[in-house]
């Protein structure tokens, strides 16, 4: 099991973030999680990865339950994409080193790197598509090649566990196609670890997520298979009715309803 939460709730004076959340998910499945702003996403990916823990019920990440091993030895086997990570990085530093430092899971490369090292940074970011600008420095990519970059970082601690936490945010509209593709063909690739995309557009969840977590007001919604969750008539629920979702091919789209 990669994440086994069983009935977890976190509270704080005033407020119930999480409130009895049940949820499973298992080796070779992909999820897609999603929830309006302050649904509780965050909360539960921070503690998914042993930064704040259960106020009740019990939580265990890769079989470690929490409050047994150690959660820096955890967290190592957890690759974690977000925009607070984004902005923590060099703007001088070339995508090389950037993707070399996720072995290390540090900010800057300080440590000795292996030639075997370089080999594998260098096939991550052809993997994601990053050679055209492999030798100009981090800070002068955009949004885009940065996520690239980013997600190759995490690949480099070859984690069993990775987070992508709204990584199309900021992209324009074939940018977020070419992200998604990528991801998509990324999930079929041998080895690929357990993957965890975070959204909350409709839009963007692709069929190679198998499975759909719902977060509304800190509860679970539903959680199950995507094909079963993402219909039309059950988004538009979900999303209180105002807003009229269809479907195109494999994926849905979303509009405000006028
Ligand atoms: N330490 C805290 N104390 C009190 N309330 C908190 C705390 N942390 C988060 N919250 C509240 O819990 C709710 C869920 O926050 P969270 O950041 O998990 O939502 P989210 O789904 O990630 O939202 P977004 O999509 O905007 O990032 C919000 O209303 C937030 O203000």
């Amino acid at each position: 099991m990669i994440i086994d939460a069983d009935h977890v709730s976190w509270r704080r004076i005033n407020k119930v973030v999480l409130k009895d959340v049940t949820w499973r998910v298992r080796s070779g499945e992909h999820w897609s999680l999603v929830g309006l702003n302050g649904s509780g996403k965050t909360t539960l990916l921070k503690m998914i990865n042993g930064y704040i823990w259960p106020s009740s019920g019990t939580m265990s990440v890769l079989e470690m339950p929490f409050g047994e091993g150690d959660l820096r030895e955890l967290r190592k086997k957890i690759g974690w994409v977000s925009s607070a990570l984004e902005s923590q990085l060099r703007a001088h530093e070339l995508p090389e080193e950037i993707v070399l430092s996720g072995k290390f899971a540090s900010i800057g490369l300080y440590e000795a790197v292996q030639p075997e090292d370089v080999e594998r940074a260098k096939e991550l970011l052809e993997m994601m598509h990053c050679l055209p600008f492999a030798s100009r420095p981090y800070g002068t990519l955009s949004q885009g090649e940065k996520q690239r970059v980013l997600i190759a970082r995490a690949m480099m601690a070859s984690p069993e566990l990775l987070i992508l936490d709204e990584p199309c945010n900021g992209l324009d509209i074939f940018a977020r196609e070419r992200l998604l593709a990528l991801i998509e063909r990324f999930t079929e690739s041998e080895n690929a670890p357990t993957l965890i995309f975070v959204t909350h557009h409709v839009d963007e969840i692709l069929p190679c997520f198998s499975h759909t977590l719902l977060l509304k007001e800190g509860a679970v919604y539903q959680s199950g298979l995507t094909a079963d969750i993402m219909t039309p008539e059950n988004m538009t629920a979900f999303y209180g009715g105002g807003v009229v979702v269809e479907r195109h091919g494999g994926r849905l789209s979303m509009a405000i309803r006028s």
